[in-house]
């Protein structure tokens, strides 16, 4: 657990470091990856966070998803069993602000059954070119993946990518990895 915190303390402070220019620009030919994806244009249904502070900008790719008729699903944490919910956007003002500074979906915005979700967009602080990832801490994406059958994908600075993180047995890892330098096809 000490590890975990370590490397998301060291991790935190280096992405503090990107320009405002330099995060603009990553995040712009991160989507433009993804978006050329056939695990992109294929998915029908997107579940996406909102991205706040240094994370990718997640805010774009759910413009284009909208733009595209694809249907956006944002997750509600449910803090007392750490569970996600995820729930349908179609308007950034059906979202509010919650804890840490995060966006969620409003009460009223209708859940989705998460087998329902085509393609998963998979927060998290560092990776390893094998789909291994470290979050928050919050244990929440970790739970979800357990039975989640659909495809993820996570998105990433290329500061991001280490070449070990400590693994334990709920690790779920993800399918693709999309950098602003490359896309990492995973194999766990
Ligand atoms: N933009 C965005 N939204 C997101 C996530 C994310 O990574 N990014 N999440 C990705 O999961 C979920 C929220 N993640 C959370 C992660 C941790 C804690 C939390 O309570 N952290 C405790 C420490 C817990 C621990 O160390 O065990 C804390 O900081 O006090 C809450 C929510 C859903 N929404
Ligand atoms: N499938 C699961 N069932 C029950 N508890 C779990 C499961 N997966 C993870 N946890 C618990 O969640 C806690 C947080 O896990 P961890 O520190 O790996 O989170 P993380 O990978 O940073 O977060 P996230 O998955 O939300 O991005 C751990 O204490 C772990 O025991």
């Amino acid at each position: 657990m000490n590890k975990k915190k370590q490397i998301r303390k060291k991790m935190k402070s280096s992405l503090e470091e990107l320009e405002k220019l330099v995060y603009e620009q990553s995040s712009y030919l991160i989507s433009k990856r993804l978006f050329e994806l056939e695990d992109w244009r294929n998915a029908n249904t997107i579940g996406i966070t909102i991205s706040n502070g240094t994370e990718v900008d997640t805010w774009q790719i759910i413009r284009r998803a909208w733009t595209d008729g694809k249907r956006i699903v944002v997750p509600k944490c449910l803090t007392e069993s750490k569970e996600l919910l995820f729930k349908q956007i179609t308007d950034f003002t059906q979202l509010e602000k919650v804890f840490f500074g995060l966006y969620e979906p409003k009460a009223e915005q209708e859940a989705i059954d998460k087998h329902q979700i085509d393609l998963l967009i998979v927060p998290g602080l560092a990776f390893m070119k094998d789909g291994y990832r470290l979050g928050f801490g919050g244990g929440y994406y970790d739970r979800f993946l357990a039975d989640y059958k659909g495809n993820t994908v996570s998105l990433a600075f290329q500061r991001q990518l280490v070449e070990s993180l400590p693994i334990e047995d709920f690790d779920k890892p993800v399918k693709k990895i999309i950098t602003d330098q490359e896309v990492v096809v995973c194999h766990a």
